[in-house]
């Protein structure tokens, strides 16, 4: 039971604020690995801004000469080289910030990304049962995105901002303190309400998002599913449910355009009215001689960067604070405890089966349905080198069965032994390398054949996936292609048949090599030809190694050692094709009943 409560991770739990950005730190931890660019990277930044400082108020000076007001005992010449010398100064500064921000932020979440996936990966089953894998794989992308949006742009950005902010208010209020109070009075209220404004409009423009994200699922949920789509002729339906979700959209959209309309305005006429205000003021104290013309001029560029670095704070808030629930759910993956066990915490070295099975009372039920129990009791022995089957019908618990040998679950109750030893006793790793699953429905990798194949021994040979692909009876056909094993399937390539992709798998069992097969029969069935050369592969696959069948067809297992019949989670007969065919009244029978009807040929 406690298994299903922690599965409901990582749907994170509400945190404030101030937690997320005490958790953050993990994720900084990152960047600190590059502490001394990063913090290069900064000092570049300060430098800048500080000698864009600088810069500014030259050109006032320069006025101020012209009006034989000058201050620094400046010559004209002497300010416009001064402004050379700093413009060809902060030319590297600039240059190195920028290259060293884009070091430390990309090498720090590429690190980031290889261990979050690193991470995923080891999760276990369970995990991925409660977790939908578009929100994994938006983990990867979107919220490392935007957490690297954060290191690479928007902290500098926000740093400098704060700098000319603070750097200009000082200056101003150094060098014209009667100004600058004017204008400070009214610069607060002018931000502030900028400011609740602008936490309206964002929150208007994420439930937008949200929206469009909503409608983006309906496309990529239809698309991957194209052919059932078109199998129910049910475009007419996505095309409404799509639609609607659309103008959703758009309806948010025009609120929120509305709001931001109005804010724009407000900018506008409030913004410049305040700044045409201080302007005035400005003009009448020129007119009264406190103040040079030069400075005026000083005055309303620096008004210009202060008001600018206010506006764009808000910003980098929004950003900040987005990145803090990117990096909090990251973390949340990163942190979570339903990893298998790594070859880290056990031993690695894969044991090497004979392959005696043995299933000892196992009760079992899904982590994620607690209260349907799937197994009850499962008793049953299998040699080395044997071949069973199982047989029942839909849901009786054939797979759960073969799902449990591969360790995907923890058992309720019983246990299941290989060689004489709990299977949970095995390194986990090691363990696997000693079975190989042929699935119902085979899925490839996009690729070439060769590395579809070769993910059953990632370092064989090409003569040995030449052979394996042999012995697969898929050589043929993959030497019909134009390119052989390089041919590229999947999404961008070719499409292979059932029965191909089938053989492509069988020549991945092979190469693996393991002492235990599991095969998946599929259900869909191939036409003649087509299964017999797949069931011949089979064959030449079980060989020597103990193999378990779900069997969905009963011909195609007249030949195994035993058949276990199973029923809502029991067996209910044990015995040959033969034993089991002469009991009429057996489950077996009624199962080939129930079969030779539905194929009446
Ligand atoms: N991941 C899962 N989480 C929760 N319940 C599951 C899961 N997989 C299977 N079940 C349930 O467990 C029961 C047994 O399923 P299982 O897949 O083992 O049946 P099966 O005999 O292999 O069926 P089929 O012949 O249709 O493949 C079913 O009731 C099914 O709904």
């Amino acid at each position: 039971m406690t298994q299903s409560k922690e599965n409901t991770a990582p749907t994170a739990p509400t945190r404030s604020q101030k937690e997320k950005l005490s958790r953050s730190v993990h994720i900084f931890s990152y960047v600190w690995r590059y502490r001394w660019k990063f913090l290069l990277s900064f000092l570049t930044l300060v430098l800048s801004s500080l000698v864009f400082l600088v810069i500014m108020q030259l050109p006032g000076e320069a006025i101020n000469i012209l009006n034989g007001e000058n201050k620094y005992g400046l010559t004209t010449e002497e300010v416009f080289g001064i402004l050379a010398i700093l413009l060809v100064f902060q030319a590297p500064l600039s240059f190195l910030r920028v290259r060293l921000q884009a070091e430390v932020s990309e090498r720090a979440m590429a690190s980031l990304r290889k261990d979050l996936y690193t991470k995923i990966l080891r999760l276990n089953i369970p995990f991925f049962e409660s977790n939908r894998v578009g929100e994994l794989t938006s983990r990867i992308t979107n919220d490392i995105s935007q957490i690297q949006g954060v290191f690479s742009l928007t902290l500098a950005e926000f740093l400098r901002q704060i700098i000319i902010l603070l750097g200009g208010i000082t200056y101003i209020l150094v060098t014209m303190l009667k100004l600058a109070l004017v204008s400070l009075s009214i610069f607060p209220v002018v931000v502030i309400s900028a400011m609740v404004f602008g936490s309206y409009v964002r929150k208007m423009t994420k439930a937008r998002q949200e929206q469009l994200a909503a409608s983006n699922v309906i496309v990529e949920e239809s698309l991957q599913s194209i052919s059932t789509v078109k199998a129910y002729t049910n475009e007419a339906f996505e095309i409404a449910r799509y639609g609607k979700s659309i103008d959703e959209t758009v309806r948010i959209s025009l609120k929120t355009a509305s709001a931001r309309g109005i804010f724009a305005a407000f900018i506008v006429t409030v913004m410049f009215g305040a700044l045409f205000y201080i302007i005035y003021r400005a003009v009448l104290l020129v007119q009264t001689g406190d103040l040079p013309v030069g400075d005026l001029f000083s005055f309303v560029i620096f008004t210009a960067l202060i008001g600018g670095s206010i506006a764009s704070l808000g910003n980098f808030y929004t950003e900040i604070v987005s990145a803090l629930g990117a990096s909090d759910r990251v973390i949340d993956i990163l942190q979570s405890k339903e990893t298998e066990p790594t070859a880290k915490q056990q031993p690695a070295a894969a044991p090497a089966l004979e392959g005696l099975i043995r299933y000892e009372n196992v009760h079992f039920h899904y982590p994620t349905r607690p209260d349907v129990k799937v197994l009850k009791g499962i008793d049953l022995t299998i040699q080395p080198g044997e071949k069973v089957a199982i047989v029942g019908a839909s849901g009786s618990g054939k797979s759960t069965i073969m799902k449990l040998l591969l360790r995907f679950y923890p058992i309720a109750e019983g246990r299941i032994t290989v060689d004489g030893q709990d299977i949970e006793d095995y390194p986990l790793e090691g363990f696997r390398k000693n079975l190989a699953l042929v699935p119902q429905e085979v899925l490839l990798f996009g690729g070439s054949i060769r590395e579809n194949i070769a993910y059953g021994d990632l370092t064989a040979t090409d003569e040995a996936i030449r052979e394996a692909a042999r012995q697969a009876n898929a050589l043929d056909f993959i030497e019909g292609f134009p390119e052989g094993l390089d041919t590229v399937v999947g999404d961008r390539g070719i499409q292979l048949s059932g029965g191909q992709r089938q053989r492509v798998a069988i020549a991945r069992a092979i190469l693996k090599n393991p002492s235990i097969l599991l095969l998946d029969e599929a259900t869909s069935s191939l036409d003649a030809e087509s299964e017999r050369v797949v069931q011949e592969a089979l064959n030449r696959l079980m060989v020597g190694r103990t193999s378990i069948i779900i069997a969905h067809r009963l011909a195609t297992i007249r030949e195994v050692d035993r058949i276990y019949v199973l029923e809502n989670g029991t067996i209910v007969e044990t015995g040959t094709h033969a034993e089991l065919s002469e009991r009429p009244d057996g489950a077996y029978s009624a199962l080939a009943r129930l079969q030779f009807q539905a194929i009446p040929d």
